[in-house]
């Protein structure tokens, strides 16, 4: 059988803390095959968003982390910020539950998703990531996109905004994208859309998703398959 794409392996993150450590995760276990949805379900503060950070490297300088996330071959926990930073955006990209943080008011979507496509590969033109970044816009699903890359994100809706992270994820035909609770933020039907989105880009790119969301309940961040 071929080896999974993600592999966690008793992935344990605390952050220490004078009155009493924080236990994050506690010794998760998750496979992630080529291409495979995948849904991380589990209460607030159950751990989701941090063990999504541990498998980006992107967790605060005091989290200490142990465990084992293998991808592509790697102990991810092993690998120095830089070669992170190559991994990230280009083989993993991530979906952030508050898109309007992720964006930047300054530049127009148009030009952040471009940023994103010659960020890895400066070989593309300015002219060919421009018109990459209109192209991934109308993947995603927002109207007019043309007239839209031009827009800045808070002329967007929530939803709009979670497309246009969702177009950025995919502007690298990243192998695994990480949505962290992509629909948190959003009412039902536009959550329903962006799952919708999110299984587009997965078809379209052949990348794994893995997305997670938030139950009521008494159980931990729970893993499940779906195919
Ligand atoms: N930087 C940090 N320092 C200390 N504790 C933290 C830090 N980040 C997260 N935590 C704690 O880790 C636990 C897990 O948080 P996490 O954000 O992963 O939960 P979650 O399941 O994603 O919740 P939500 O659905 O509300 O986003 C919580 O108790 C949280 O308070």
């Amino acid at each position: 059988m071929a080896e999974p794409l993600l592999s966690v392996r008793n992935l344990s993150v605390t952050f220490p803390n004078r009155s009493g450590d924080v236990h994050a995760v506690r010794g998760v276990d998750y496979d992630i095959d080529e291409g495979e949805f995948f849904g991380i379900v589990g209460e607030s503060g159950s751990g989701k968003s941090v063990s999504s950070l541990a498998v980006m490297g992107l967790l605060p300088d005091n989290a200490q982390v142990t465990g084992e996330i293998r991808f592509g071959g790697r102990n991810l926990l092993d690998l120095d910020d830089r070669a992170l930073s190559r991994i990230r955006g280009r083989d993993i990209a991530i979906v952030f539950q508050d898109p309007l943080s992720a964006l930047t008011p300054v530049y127009t979507v148009g030009d952040q998703i471009a940023e994103a496509v010659r960020i890895h590969d400066r070989a593309v033109t300015r002219q060919a990531a421009s018109a990459r970044a209109v192209e991934l816009l109308r993947v995603v699903g927002i109207p007019d996109p043309v007239r839209r890359a031009s827009s800045f994100a808070h002329e967007f809706s929530g939803g709009m905004r979670q497309r246009v992270m969702i177009a950025m994820a995919i502007a690298n035909n990243p192998r695994l994208i990480i949505a962290d609770e992509p629909t948190t933020a959003l009412d039902v039907t536009i959550q329903a859309q962006i799952l919708e989105v999110l299984e587009k880009a997965r078809e379209i790119t052949g990348a794994a998703v893995s997305s997670s969301r938030t139950t009521w309940g008494s159980s931990p961040a729970t893993p499940t398959a779906s195919g």
